[in-house]
């Protein structure tokens, strides 16, 4: 099993006169965890709707493993989508369970049960009767073990507390390693799960606003850190679109390719560069002009002398 590859094409959807997907074209890599993000309203979910053939296209085209999906039984069965809470059988979790058993070829009992039991939940209990976080965390369980060949999960953390959203990250990355399949994670809590992306989609408005590798998302930016004075020094003239003061520390975040002589003024001001926050990207890239001129950062405002 190495996963189901993906092919939008000029998609769009619409709910009445709402317009939720604008033309939308990308590609999903088979055998990647992809980060699909985006604000609210951005088109997330519509979109994972229409690749788990839920939902019909108002025009365009969606290919999974090459074929249509829709009524499509062969790649039906190879795709999950986990939404938050699920929509799953208000009955015992064990029915569930069951339903996957018939319904998902590579669906692994042991290891769902080995889930719920780290989530401490038991499968005799009805999905009726589970709080918030526990439905999440079932869901996330199923999730995984159904290792259907495209696994979608759209921000099924929700509710979870730390402790949980961790353990379900651990998981699904453990088992995305011994099982490689196409993962699709949307959420909103990029900073704890983006070490787990190989790709990112970023939604805006509906329409596609980057896809690309996370790591050459990475490297459009830089952060600094350093006595504040020469962190700040160091970032004279540059976007800076994130900051963090810890004491006399302070680290940037700053936006834009690289430039030559980084390394040498990094050294002689006695800073530290490293890698950039997806989330800190995220937050710049999608943000409206009013959001920035608030944060007092990005490229509305190049810093001359960071606060
Ligand atoms: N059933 C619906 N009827 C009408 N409009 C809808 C419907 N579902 C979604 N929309 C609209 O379509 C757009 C995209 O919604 P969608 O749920 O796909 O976004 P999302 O990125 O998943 O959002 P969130 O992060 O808030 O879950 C939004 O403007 C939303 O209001």
């Amino acid at each position: 099993m190495s996963g189901f590859g993906v092919q939008v094409r000029d998609l769009t959807v619409r709910y009445g006169s709402e317009t939720a997907l604008d033309r939308v074209s990308l590609d999903i890599n088979p055998g990647t965890i992809t980060g699909l993000l985006g604000r609210n309203g951005s088109g997330k979910t519509t979109l994972l709707s229409v690749l788990a053939a839920f939902r019909r296209p108002t025009s365009g085209s969606v290919l999974v493993d090459g074929e249509d999906p829709w009524e499509n039984p062969r790649v039906m069965a190879g795709i999950g989508l986990v939404r938050e809470g699920g929509d799953w059988l208000d009955d015992r979790i064990s029915a569930s369970i069951d339903y996957l058993a018939g319904s998902r070829p590579h669906f692994d009992r042991d290891l769902a049960e080995r889930l719920l039991d780290t989530f401490k939940l038991n499968p005799r209990a009805k999905r009726t009767a589970l709080s918030r976080g526990q439905k999440s965390a079932m869901s996330a369980s199923l999730g995984i073990a159904a290792r259907t060949e495209l696994t979608m999960l759209d921000e099924v953390y929700l509710g979870m507390d730390a402790p949980s959203r961790y353990a379900f990250y651990d998981a699904l990355l453990a088992d995305y390693l011994e099982h490689p399949r196409t993962i699709v994670l949307s959420s909103h809590l990029i900073d704890e799960i983006d070490r787990l992306f190989e790709d990112v989609v970023i939604l805006q408005d509906g329409t596609v606003l980057l896809a690309e590798g996370a790591d050459e998302l990475r490297s459009r930016g830089t952060t600094v850190t350093g006595p504040a004075e020469k962190a700040a020094a160091f970032a004279v003239g540059r976007d800076v679109v994130g900051r963090q003061e810890l004491g006399p520390t302070l680290r940037l975040t700053l936006f834009g390719d690289p430039r030559p002589g980084d390394v040498a003024q990094a050294r002689e001001l006695g800073v530290d560069l490293g890698p950039v926050d997806l989330q800190d990207l995220f937050v710049h890239l999608t943000a409206e002009p009013t959001d920035r001129a608030q944060r007092g950062t990005g490229s509305d405002r190049k810093s001359e002398v960071p606060r």
